[in-house]
C-alpha cells in the first residue's frame, strides 16, 4: 500500500458544492435553500417545500395555486403501473415495488431521455404526484383492499392518507404526516442523493437516477432504518425491557437502528420536530406505552454509548401509529425524498462532471497465466 490517505465511505470528503441544502452539525441546523427546516415544518405545506427545493424560492399565492392544480391533476395511478404492481408478488418488499414502478414510469415516458431543465422539472412533479398512489396502492393490495382514487379537493398529505386508508384522519395526524414529509425531503449528499448524482453525472436520465436512489435508500444504514426501528420496538415490547435488550444487542455488536449519523455526532437537527409530532400522535391514539418505550431506549443508548437518535427513530413509531404497515415506512421516505433527489439531479446537470473517483489496488502483483505442462 502507498501512503495515500483513504477515507473509507468518503467520510469527511467534500465532493462538490450544492445550493439545495446545508447541514451544519456544529450548530445542529439544517437549511433548505436557506430556510431552517423547523420553520418550514411549522409554517409551510409539503407542496410549498417541494416547490422551494426545485425553484430555489417559496411560491407566491398564484405560483402555489398553479403548482397545486398541476400536482392534483397527476395523482391518478397510471394503469400500466397498476398492472405491473398487480403482477408482483405480495412477498416483494414495498421498496422493490416502488423501485420497479419508478422504472416503469420512466420506460413509458417517450421523452425519458430529454434532459432539459423544463423536462426534468415536469418529470419531477409527475413522480412527486404519482408516488403517493404507488405507495398507498401497494399497501392496500397487500391487505386485500382495492385502489382508492385520489381526491383533488385535498392537499398532498391528506390525499396520501385518504388513498392509503380510505378516509382522511384528524387534522393532527395529517399535520404530523406533512411534517414528516418536510423533514425527510432533503439532506445534502446522503448516500441515496449521491447515488442519484453519480448516475446523473453519466448523463443517464432522471428516472434512472431516481430508480438507483430508491435502491440506495432501501438499506438499513440509510432509509431502511425507519422500518428497522419498528422491528426493534417489536422485539423489546415494553419500556421496562429496553435496558436489558440494549445490553444484549450491544454485546452482540449489533447496530441499533435509528441511532447515530455520519454527519451529526451530537444529535440530528430534525429529531426534536419529529419527536414533537410523535408526541401528538401518542396522545391522539392514547399510546403512552409507545412513548415510554421510545424514551427508555433513547435514555439507555445515551447512557451506554452516548449516541443520539436520528430522524428514523421518531418517524418509525409515528408511521406505525398512523396505521402504516412497517414495510411501507421506507417507501414513505421515498415519496418525500424524491423532491430532494430531483433537485440535486437538476443541480448536477447545471455544471456536470463525471463522478469517477480512484481506488488503491491491493490485489496480487502482476502475474501471468501458466500454460498447462504437457
Ligand atoms: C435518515 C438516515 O439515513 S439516518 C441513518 C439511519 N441509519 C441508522 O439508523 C442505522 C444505525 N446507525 C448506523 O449504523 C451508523 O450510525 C451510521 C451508518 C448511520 C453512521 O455510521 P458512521 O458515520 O460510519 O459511524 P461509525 O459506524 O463509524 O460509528 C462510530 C462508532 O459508533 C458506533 N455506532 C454508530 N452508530 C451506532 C449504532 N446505531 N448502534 C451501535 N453503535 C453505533 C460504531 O459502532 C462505532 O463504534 P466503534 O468506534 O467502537 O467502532
Ligand atoms: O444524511 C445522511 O447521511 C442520512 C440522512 O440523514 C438523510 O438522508 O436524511
Amino acid at each position: 500500500m502507498s501512503d495515500t490517505e483513504i477515507r473509507k465511505g468518503l467520510a469527511g470528503v467534500v465532493v462538490d458544492t450544492t445550493a439545495v441544502s446545508k447541514v451544519n452539525p456544529e450548530t445542529n441546523s439544517l437549511l433548505y435553500r436557506g430556510y431552517p427546516v423547523q420553520e418550514l415544518a411549522e409554517k409551510c405545506t409539503f407542496e410549498e417545500v417541494a416547490y422551494l427545493l426545485w425553484h430555489g424560492e417559496l411560491p407566491d399565492p398564484a405560483q402555489l395555486a398553479e403548482f397545486e392544480t398541476l400536482e392534483r391533476s397527476l395523482r391518478h395511478l397510471d394503469t400500466v403501473v397498476k398492472t405491473v404492481i398487480d403482477e408482483l408478488p405480495t412477498t416483494a418488499h414495498p421498496m422493490d415495488v416502488v423501485r420497479t414502478a419508478v422504472s416503469v414510469i420512466g420506460a413509458r415516458d417517450a421523452d425519458a431521455a430529454v434532459s432539459t431543465p423544463e423536462d426534468n422539472l415536469r418529470k419531477s412533479v409527475a413522480l412527486f404526484a404519482q408516488l403517493p398512489a404507488i405507495v398507498a396502492y401497494d399497501q392496500r393490495r397487500r391487505r386485500g383492499e382495492h385502489l382508492v382514487e385520489p381526491r383533488d379537493d385535498l392537499g398532498y398529505s391528506a390525499n396520501f392518507l385518504h388513498m392509503t386508508f380510505g378516509d382522511v384522519p384528524d387534522l393532527v395526524v395529517v399535520d404530523a404526516f406533512d411534517v414528516s414529509m418536510i423533514l425527510y425531503a432533503e439532506h445534502s449528499f446522503n448516500a441515496s442523493t449521491f447515488t442519484a448524482r453519480v448516475i446523473t453525472s453519466t448523463l443517464a436520465d432522471l428516472y434512472s437516477a431516481v430508480t438507483g436512489a430508491v435502491g440506495a435508500l432501501k438499506g438499513a444504514l440509510h432509509g431502511g432504518a425507519n422500518e428497522a426501528v419498528m422491528h426493534v420496538f417489536d422485539e423489546i415490547q415494553t419500556a421496562d425491557r429496553a435496558e436489558q435488550w440494549l445490553d444484549t444487542a450491544l454485546a452482540e455488536k449489533r447496530k441499533i437502528m435509528g441511532f447515530g449519523h455520519r454527519v451529526y455526532k451530537n444529535g440530528d437537527s430534525r429529531v426534536p420536530t419529529m419527536k414533537a409530532a410523535l408526541d401528538t400522535l401518542v396522545a391522539e391514539y392514547d399510546r403512552p406505552d409507545l412513548g415510554e418505550l421510545y424514551e427508555a431506549l433513547e435514555t439507555a443508548m445515551g447512557e451506554r454509548k452516548n449516541i443520539k437518535p436520528n430522524l428514523d427513530y421518531p418517524s418509525g413509531p409515528a408511521y406505525h401509529l398512523m396505521g402504516f404497515d412497517t414495510a411501507t415506512f421506507t417507501p414513505l421516505f421515498v415519496a418525500a425524498r424524491v423532491t430532494g433527489w430531483t433537485a440535486h439531479i437538476m443541480e448536477q446537470l447545471e455544471s456536470n462532471a463525471l463522478i469517477r473517483p480512484l481506488s488503491e489496488y491491493v490485489g496480487p502483483d502482476e502475474r501471468h497465466v501458466a500454460l498447462p505442462v504437457e
